[in-house]
């Protein structure tokens, strides 16, 4: 089988974590970073993969684009990658809330050929809402807690005393699309189970910081024609992001292996 190749925009702790657990078969041939991170990178990565500041430089065709540079990386590289008719599976699904840069995007898919691949990152159970969503939805909420030091550097410490917290304190209820507006590193679910079920504004979210907290925990209830269903998952946080769960790395990595295999599971 001739080896495939994969490039990758941001190399955070997410893609370092995706580079880790690469699939065989499948080699990081092209990383995207701000030109800031260009010579850092260079060093940390060696001469095997090539560096780049814009996906607009690459000579070569990749298999797969993987998006983990969030928001910001999506909205910055999303039109050039569709464009050009390649894949490009994301994470940062709350830039999708910005109706205008979904325009965009799907624009640039339609008529480059390219095509979009919506992860389900750090939550369970997109397979099922979006299958639900054909028989007509009711109600979807979705409840996310983490520790207080996950949401540090967000818009959660203009809402509430992260440092004084002694209980679980609820500190933000909303719409999805606001929330992933809002939460740009935190709350790109909400707006992933927003796109598989009923939509930005017609999703409730509630965000909870807990002292007590040592996983990120994310809770989705969804009822419909179909019934209902509750889904609760305990996410351990990446070692060096604790705003980020390990299953979004994970969730990354799988799609990496469904370009290898023919199966699709
Ligand atoms: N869908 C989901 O379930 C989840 C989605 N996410 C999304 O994934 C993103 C990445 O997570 P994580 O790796 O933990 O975050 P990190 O902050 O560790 O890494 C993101 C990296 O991308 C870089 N970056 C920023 N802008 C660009 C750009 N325009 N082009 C290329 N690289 C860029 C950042 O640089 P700098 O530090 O200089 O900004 C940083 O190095 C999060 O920001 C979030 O949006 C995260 C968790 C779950
Ligand atoms: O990784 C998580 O737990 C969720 C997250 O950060 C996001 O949705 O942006």
């Amino acid at each position: 089988m001739t080896t495939k190749r994969l490039m990758i925009i941001g190399y955070g702790a997410m893609a370092q974590e995706v580079h880790r657990l690469l699939p065989a078969g499948l080699e990081l041939a092209w990383v995207v970073v701000p030109e800031s991170q260009l010579v850092s990178t260079r060093e940390q990565l060696g001469a095997g993969v090539e560096v780049l500041s814009s996906t607009t430089q690459c000579e070569g065709r990749p298999d797969l684009v993987v998006e983990c540079a969030g928001q910001p990386g999506l909205a910055e590289h999303g039109e050039a990658v569709l464009g050009r008719g390649l894949t490009l599976a994301i994470v940062a699904t709350g830039a999708l809330a910005d109706e205008a840069l979904y325009g965009r995007l799907r624009q640039a898919a339609e008529a480059g050929g390219g095509r979009m691949l919506v992860l389900s990152g750090a939550v369970a159970g997109m397979d099922g809402l979006a299958a639900a969503r054909e028989g007509g939805l009711e109600s979807v909420t979705y409840e996310a807690c983490k520790a207080p030091g996950s949401w540090k550097g967000s818009h959660a410490e203009q809402l509430v005393d992260l440092d004084a917290l002694t209980e679980a304190t609820v500190f933000y209820e909303g719409t999805a699309g606001e929330a992933a507006r809002l939460f740009p590193a935190n709350a790109n679910v909400a707006a992933t189970i927003a796109l598989a079920g009923i939509g930005m504004q017609a999703t409730t979210v509630r965000l909870t910081a807990d002292p007590a907290a040592t996983r990120n925990t994310h809770r989705i209830h969804v009822q419909g024609r179909f019934g209902e269903f509750r889904i609760e998952l305990n996410g351990r946080p990446l070692e060096h992001n604790p705003k980020t769960s390990m299953l979004a790395a994970l969730s990354v990595v799988r799609a990496c292996r469904q370009v290898l295999d023919p199966v699709t599971v």
